[in-house]
C-alpha cells in the first residue's frame, strides 16, 4: 500500500512539474510573434552566418529579435556576434537571461553555458529535445518580434524537436547555388512537408563573387539555382547573399561582420532579405 501511495505521489509531482513546464513554454511562446528555423540539408552552407546576419538586419530595422542556437554540437552564434566571452545569467524568477548584443538583439546558446568552450558535447536525442524545450520555457526572452533559430545541418533530432516543441515555427532554408546543395534542399523541403512545418522561404548564400582586384563578377558555385528551386516548389525566394571572404575573417576572429562593414554588398543583401521578410509578414 505504502509503495503504491509513494508511487502515486511521485507521479503526481512529476505531472505537476510537467504542467508547470508546459505553462512556462506556452507563456514564452505567447510573447514571440514570429519564429523562424534556419536550416539546410548540407553542412557549411552558411546557416549560422545567415541566422546571425539576418537577426542583425531585422534588429537594425527596429524589431526586437532573439537568436536561439540549437546547433548543440557546433554552437557558433556567440562567436559570430562577438559576445563569446559572455555567459547566460539567471534572474529573480530563476529564468535564464539571454546574452544581450544590444537593446533589441539577444541570443541563447549552449556555448554560453559550457565551462570549457572546447568541450565536445555528446548528447543523445532526448537530452537535446529537453534542452531545446528549455531554451524556450526557461529563458526570459520577453516580448519578441522575431525569434531566429539556428539549427545544425540535416534533418535530425534538433529540427524535429523544434517542430514538435514550437508548432508555429516556419522554416527558412539556406543553400549554396551548386547542384549538390540544391539536391539536399529538396530533402529539407520533403522533411518540412513530412513534419508539416511551413516553409517560409529560401536564401541562396555564397551566390557570386566580385574579384576585389579587378571587380570582375565570378560565379564560383553558379548562381540562380536557389531561385529556380524555390520557384519549382512554390516557396518564396528571399534573396541572394554574395560570397565575401571578410565574412570568414570576421567569423574566425569573433567579430560581427555588419558592425564593421556597414554598407557592403553583403550587408545590403541581408537588409534586403530582412525587408522582404517584414513585408511578407504583413
Ligand atoms: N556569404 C559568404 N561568403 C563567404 N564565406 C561565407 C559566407 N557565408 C558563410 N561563410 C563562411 O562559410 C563557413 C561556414 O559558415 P557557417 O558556419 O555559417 O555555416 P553553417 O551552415 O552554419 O555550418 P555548419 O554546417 O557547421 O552548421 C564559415 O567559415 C563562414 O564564415
Amino acid at each position: 500500500m505504502e509503495m503504491i501511495t509513494g508511487g502515486d505521489c511521485k507521479s503526481s509531482q512529476q505531472k505537476q512539474k510537467q504542467s508547470e513546464q508546459d505553462a512556462a513554454l506556452e507563456d514564452s511562446l505567447r510573447k514571440i510573434k514570429q519564429i523562424f528555423m534556419v536550416m539546410s540539408g548540407k553542412g557549411g552552407v552558411g546557416k549560422t552566418s545567415v541566422s546571425v546576419n539576418l537577426a542583425m538586419a531585422l534588429a537594425k530595422k527596429g524589431f526586437k529579435v532573439g537568436i536561439m542556437d540549437v546547433d548543440i554540437h557546433g554552437p557558433d552564434v556567440p562567436r559570430m556576434l562577438g559576445i563569446q566571452k559572455e555567459m547566460l545569467g539567471v534572474n529573480a524568477n530563476r529564468k535564464l537571461t539571454p546574452l544581450a548584443y544590444s537593446d533589441n538583439l539577444s541570443a541563447v546558446s549552449i556555448e554560453s553555458l559550457s565551462a570549457s568552450k572546447d568541450d565536445a558535447i555528446i548528447w543523445r536525442g532526448p537530452m537535446k529535445h529537453s534542452v531545446i524545450r528549455q531554451f524556450i520555457s526557461d529563458v526570459e526572452w520577453g516580448e519578441l518580434d522575431y525569434l531566429i533559430i539556428d539549427s545544425p545541418p540535416g534533418t535530425g533530432d534538433e529540427p524535429l524537436s523544434v517542430a514538435q516543441t514550437i508548432s508555429g515555427a516556419k522554416a527558412i532554408i539556406v543553400t549554396t547555388p551548386q547542384e549538390v546543395s540544391l539536391a539536399d534542399v529538396r530533402k529539407s523541403i520533403n522533411f518540412c512537408q513530412t513534419i508539416k512545418m511551413e516553409i517560409f522561404g529560401l536564401i541562396e548564400n555564397m551566390s557570386g563573387f566580385k574579384c576585389p582586384h579587378c571587380g570582375e563578377a565570378i560565379d564560383m558555385f553558379g548562381t540562380g539555382g536557389g531561385e529556380k528551386t524555390a520557384s519549382d516548389f512554390g516557396i518564396h525566394f528571399l534573396g541572394r547573399i554574395p560570397f565575401e571572404p571578410k565574412i570568414v575573417a570576421c567569423g574566425d576572429s569573433g567579430s560581427c561582420y555588419q558592425e564593421i562593414y556597414k554598407t557592403s554588398p553583403v550587408t545590403l543583401a541581408f537588409e534586403a532579405v530582412a525587408e522582404r521578410m517584414a513585408k511578407l509578414n504583413g
